[in-house]
């Protein structure tokens, strides 16, 4: 496909060329122009150049149509001129009049067809056609379309409960059915192993109270292939929020203390997490091929980064020194299954204390790549970074910014957070400082990446970490 870039080099290729195989799909042709244009600007989709978009239809089906409203389920493959491609699951609502949902999810009007003229929206955003989700896929009848909810517990226990979206689009889309459960639709499927149903059904089965329970998950069941996750329904946790509301309250109101009281308890959790994790899934010692792989995945990724990020060209060689420091260190540990992705925002603050959600990994990284085992410091960097956002947000932005205070507030809830993990049987961060590095530094490598295509307002936090890192002594 062919790509027009302006004198600036931004791409100005429009929404209707990376449409054109939508376009012509008997199902999607007619809704097309309007939902080509609304995917590419979602917070989940990747907003790299903006260039080079060949979207088209994997599968689509319609799960739900009476007289005034239909459900459409679609995959959708967008081939980019890079060569990656990566599918994204869209549920479609076709309205005859005004949708029973917010303005802010209606998105435009079908064109021909047999929906000519009506409501295109987000369906998420509508409880009618959740619950008719819920319903088709639990029940599915034979043939088309061949999506089932597993369920782990009886059918009728979502029988009344009122669906509703969570209004912040993250990497996936939430809705809570009447604060029993949340069923998180996964924007980005891959075919195989998804880790979250894994590690959420292994520490089910354990009746680990650190997460959530598994009670479904909603997966293609093409016979003869291997099933997609498409979505995972868990237990709905009441909360007052998670820990990085919490930390960006705190900071920002001055309270450094209470934080870091915080601090201390979450690296507890983690440490806890962490071996009911081995337990659940087993651990292993780290092998010299192990630390092989894990070596040449950060370069790959660096390189990766580098080719989409020109910010961090300056500190590649730099980086890729830390790396080979990690492979000459890297001894005797043990690797296990660990969370992967971990931040604060994925740490709620319960009334039975921290709870963990969110087991997908990094949500860009190939499925077989975010099943593997690792080394469980890499969640500590996680956490450690997290620290450093939150104290940029909270401190070193806006006025009164005050970088020092920021660093300061950054390095003690760090400092603490490592105690309480050791404390409670974690590794001690301070004695693998070159792992510490390694790991800091690939976190941010990804969060450089990850900004770039979503959030590029806040691309200077992670490259400012990079510089930090390497201009120090
Ligand atoms: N089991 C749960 N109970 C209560 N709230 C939850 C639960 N799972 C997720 N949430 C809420 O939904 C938000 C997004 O969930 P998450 O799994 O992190 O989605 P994403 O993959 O899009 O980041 C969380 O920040 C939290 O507020
Ligand atoms: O949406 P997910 O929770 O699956 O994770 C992705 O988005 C996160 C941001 O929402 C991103 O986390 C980064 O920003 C956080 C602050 O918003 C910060 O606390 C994390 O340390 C930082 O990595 C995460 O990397 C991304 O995978």
């Amino acid at each position: 496909m062919s790509t027009a870039s302006d004198a600036s080099g931004a791409c100005a290729q429009a929404p209707d060329a990376a449409g054109a195989s939508l376009r012509a799909h008997p199902l999607l042709g007619p809704l097309a122009p309007a939902l080509t244009p609304w995917l590419l600007s979602r917070r989940w989709f990747p907003h790299d150049d903006g260039c080079g978009h060949d979207l088209r239809p994997v599968a689509c089906s319609v799960l739900h149509e009476d007289d005034a409203v239909a459900l459409v389920h679609a995959l959708i493959e967008d081939r980019r001129a890079s060569g990656d491609s990566r599918r994204w699951q869209l549920l479609v609502g076709v309205s005859r009049v005004p949708p029973a949902a917010p303005d802010a999810a209606v998105f435009g009007r079908a064109g021909d067809g047999r929906w000519q003229g009506w409501s295109l929206y987000d369906a998420t955003a509508d409880p009618r056609l959740m619950t008719a989700l819920v319903r088709r896929t639990l029940e599915p009848r034979r043939g088309e379309p061949r999506l089932t909810l597993a369920a782990e517990f009886g059918r009728s226990a979502l029988d009344g409960l009122v669906p509703r979206a969570l209004l912040a689009d993250q990497s996936n889309t939430n809705v809570v059915f009447g604060d029993r459960f949340m069923f998180k639709l996964i924007r980005s499927p891959q075919e195989g192993v998804q880790p979250e149903t894994e590690i959420l059904s292994a520490l089910t089965r354990l009746s680990s109270p650190s997460t959530p329970r598994l009670a479904g998950w909603l997966h293609t069941a093409d016979s003869g292939s291997t099933p997609t996750v498409l979505g995972v329904l868990t237990e709905f946790l009441p909360n007052d929020g998670d820990a990085w509301r919490l930390a960006l309250t705190e900071a920002g109101a001055g309270r450094a203390a209470e934080f870091t009281a915080h601090a201390r308890t979450l690296g507890g959790a983690v440490a806890e997490l962490h071996a009911r994790l081995a337990e659940a899934l087993g651990s292993s010692a780290l092998t010299h091929r192990q630390i092989r792989d894990q070596t040449a995945a950060m370069g790959e990724r660096l390189r990766a980064a580098v080719g989409e990020v020109p910010e961090l060209a300056p500190y590649e060689k730099r980086l890729a020194a830390l790396h080979e420091d990690y492979a000459r260190a890297a001894g005797d540990g043990a690797v296990q299954r660990i969370h992967g992705d971990l931040h604060l925002g994925q740490i709620l603050h319960t009334p039975d204390g921290w709870r963990f959600i969110d087991f997908e990994g990094e949500p860009a990284r190939p499925l077989v790549e975010r099943v593997r085992p690792e080394h469980p410091l890499r969640d500590v960097a996680g956490m450690f970074r997290s620290f450093d956002y939150a104290a940029a947000q909270a401190l070193a932005s806006g006025p009164p910014a005050d970088a020092a205070h920021a660093r300061a507030w950054c390095a003690v809830n760090q400092r603490e957070f490592a105690r309480g993990y050791t404390a409670a049987g974690g590794l001690d961060p301070d004695l693998h400082p070159v792992a510490m590095r390694a790991f800091e530094a690939d976190k941010a490598v990804y969060e450089a990446l990850y900004e770039s295509r979503h959030r590029p307002e806040w691309l200077s936090i992670p490259l400012a970490a990079i510089d930090r890192a390497l201009s120090g002594p």
